[in-house]
């Protein structure tokens, strides 16, 4: 059966770093949505002569974009958000691992599973490549959580042999077992995908990296996922114990896990080398401005990213991060560039690209979502002012698009994500 959706409808169906017209609106918009699918986007009058018999949902109070993509974030972190006054490597023994290890038990996992993809929904984020946990059955969970609620969920279970808590260390030949058995069950089933994932190389064995090696070149269609250059002690650590690498990113590449298949997070304090091989491999960055401020890791140099040509999305980086929502990912993106010496004049176009499109293709999956162009998949999130904000005052006064988008990231704290379609279904909201 075919749906119509009526109402401002914004996207950024190309890329706002290369062309002036990124963004396209359409102020009373037509949707139109049969299996799973976008069959029609356009003015309501044109898409409603396409579809005359389709019933009409209303949606003209707010804004409809598609759903946002988050390309990092931590399953096990939601109640780690807010542990102020740390620097990345004692927020990590202090607050964080000391959680992470408790998801040995399969009861907390599974809690905490249902509420960190209730939340991810909640927030209007529709695909997510998500940091998983140490534990196999922990990240079982997880997949099993985003299946039952339809979000398209890439992830994995964190590998790590050394530095972190003996709780949370494996060895290569247990890594190997367990997460082949994880492949077996996951990959490719409906919406899930499984990326290696190993927590970052300070805590990853040469022995460890080559399991990740091995494990790719058996299953090609695997994604990657680690951290990389997030802050200069945890650099200083990596370069002594990996003499032998010339940069962070030569610990990933020298066992051939930095492809296009790979997304790195955060990337704050990279050297020319590495960003001129990042370009090369068309390996993508997740940027997480949240995180980077609070953790005060550094801010982003988004500038040499684009003079190299380096791609990125953003991630909320959960519990590192200040939470879920990456309306306020964009805004903070915003910010940190405002601030930077040579940061770049990013425009809402700019935000929404990073929130949508660019993350998608970060993910490889530039063809399947992160925007509303015809043949994608209907994921689509439907946003409104909460009633007496100023947010609201913004909506019925503003009528350029471009502005309204600005202030919809600005005043994110004021929006409400009301209703979230993933493949075109009505995702529940309360968990
Ligand atoms: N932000 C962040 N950086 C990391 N590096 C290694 N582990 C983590 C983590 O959990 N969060
Ligand atoms: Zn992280």
């Amino acid at each position: 059966m075919t749906v119509l959706l009526r109402g401002l409808i914004l996207h950024t169906p190309q890329n706002p770093f290369r062309t002036d017209r990124a963004l396209e609106a359409f102020s009373d918009g037509g949707l139109a949505l049969r299996d799973g699918q976008i069959v029609a986007l356009g003015s309501f009058s044109e898409v409603r002569k396409q579809y005359p018999e389709a019933p009409v949902q209303d949606c003209r109070e707010g804004v409809l974009l598609p759903g946002l993509v988050d390309t990092h974030v931590h399953y096990p972190q939601t109640r780690v958000i807010g542990a102020m006054g740390y620097s990345l490597l004692d927020w990590l023994e202090k607050r964080t691992l000391p959680l992470e290890a408790r998801l040995s038990d399969n009861k907390l996992a599974r809690e905490l599973a249902r509420e960190f993809v209730g939340l991810l929904l909640r927030n209007g984020t529709t695909t997510a490549l998500v940091f998983g946990s140490h534990f196999q059955g922990a990240t079982a969970n997880l997949f099993g959580a985003a299946e039952d609620v339809g979000l398209r969920l890439i992830a994995g279970q964190i590998c790590s042999d050394r530095m972190l808590r003996p709780e949370l260390h494996t060895t290569p030949e247990r890594s190997y077992a367990e997460q082949k058995m994880l492949i077996q069950r996951f990959h490719g089933r409906g919406k899930l995908r499984y990326a290696v994932t190993p927590r970052f190389a300070l805590s990853a064995s040469e022995g460890l990296l080559e399991v990740c090696q091995t494990l790719l070149q058996e299953h090609p269609d695997l994604h990657f996922t680690t951290h990389i250059n997030e802050n200069l002690e945890e650099i200083r650590t990596v370069a002594e114990l990996f003499p032998w690498s010339r940069h962070y990113l030569h610990t990933y590449d020298r066992f051939g896990l930095v492809t296009e298949r790979s997304v790195l997070a955060h990337n704050v304090h990279p050297t020319e080398p590495e960003l001129a091989r990042l370009a090369e491999a068309r390996a993508a960055i997740a940027h997480c401005p949240s995180s980077n401020a609070f953790i005060g890791s550094g801010i982003f140099p988004m500038n040499r990213h684009l003079r190299h040509g380096v791609r990125f999305g953003l991630g909320s980086d959960v519990g590192g991060g200040t939470g879920f929502s990456l309306l306020k990912e964009g805004l903070m993106a915003y910010l940190a560039q405002r601030y930077a010496p040579e940061g770049v004049r990013l425009t809402p176009a700019h935000l929404l690209y990073l929130a949508t499109l660019a993350g998608a293709e970060a993910l490889g999956l530039g063809e399947t979502v992160g925007s509303l162009t015809p043949g994608k998949a209907a994921d689509v999130i439907w946003v409104k002012p909460e009633p007496g904000s100023a947010l609201e005052v913004h909506f019925r006064h503003l009528d350029s698009a471009e502005d309204l988008l600005g202030s919809l990231f600005t005043l994110h704290g004021e929006a409400q994500v009301h209703q979230v379609w993933l493949e075109g279904r009505a995702a529940p909201l309360v968990f």
